[in-house]
């Protein structure tokens, strides 16, 4: 098994009394990009969590390349995998500039002081989300796609092999998801990003797996996923695909 790279192994997650994840097998190969696709509550988020290592399985393995990150330690696990979840809660009053420098404390000893290098990684990762002009405002009042910038930024400033975004394009203008998307596809680093624009998903993404009531419904290529049926059962819509030059391409009809 390569160094690199992310397995989810039969991964299962009750909360509440219920399977939310259900016996997901994922493995994303290294530099590979991974759309997770899936109604609300289909346990995308969940999935991407349980491979941060944020939290036990109820059974099942994931590899942070070799290792089982069960047994890693956050600041192990934090110097190569970044994860930008939903909404992330800001406490203090920081810059956009201390936000993106939270992405250096794993790489920092305890106690030690921000290194030139550091200031080099904030200022290089701010400039790739164009998030430049905005590193001496407060962050609490940013826009939400600003927001959601500085947030992938600051992953960015961890210097990751391994990426997990959810729904890194919610806030953000068709300019900037576009961008994000083929930074994200140009990038070495292994993603798995929940994405609810099966478009998007099916343009940027080597492979997509499909989650339905936590299970993999569907997984591999885009043209294996996106399709006319999978959208009807899993989603309840009524939509034509079409596959140009590799890539299906989906127009919504109707809800079923
Ligand atoms: N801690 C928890 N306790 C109980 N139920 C939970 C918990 N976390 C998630 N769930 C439930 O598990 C299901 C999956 O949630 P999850 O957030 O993973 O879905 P999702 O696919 O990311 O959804 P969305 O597209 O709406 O963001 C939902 O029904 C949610 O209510």
């Amino acid at each position: 098994m390569s160094r690199q790279g992310l397995h989810a192994d039969r991964v299962s997650w009750s909360a509440g009394g219920r399977v939310v994840v259900d016996d997901v097998h994922l493995v994303a190969a290294p530099g590979s990009t991974i759309g997770l696709l899936g109604p609300n509550g289909s346990g995308k988020s969940s999935l991407l969590r349980l491979l941060a290592g944020l939290r036990p399985t109820s059974s099942g393995v994931v590899r942070l390349g070799e290792e089982d990150v069960a047994r890693m330690s956050r600041r192990t696990v934090a110097r190569r995998l970044a994860l930008v979840d939903q909404e992330r809660s800001v406490d203090t009053e920081p810059s956009v500039a201390d936000v993106i420098g939270l992405g250096r404390l794993p790489h920092r000893p305890p106690w030690a002081p921000v290194s030139a290098r550091d200031v080099e990684v904030v200022r290089r990762c701010a400039a790739t989300t164009r998030t430049e002009h905005l590193l001496e405002r407060r962050y609490s009042t940013l826009s939400g796609g600003e927001r959601q910038r500085v947030q992938i930024a600051r992953a960015l400033a961890q210097e990751p092999t391994e990426l997990l975004l959810d729904e890194p394009t919610n806030h953000l203008d068709v300019r900037h998801q576009l961008e994000l998307l083929a930074l994200v596809a140009a990038a070495e680093t292994t993603t798995v990003m929940a994405l609810h624009d099966l478009n998007l998903a099916a343009e940027h993404c080597d492979q997509l797996v499909l989650l339905q009531h936590g299970r993999v419904r569907a997984a591999g290529p885009p043209t294996a996923v996106v399709t006319r049926d999978l959208v009807a059962e899993v989603f309840d819509v009524e939509a034509v695909v079409t596959v140009d030059d590799g890539t299906p391409h989906v127009r919504f009809l109707r809800a079923r």
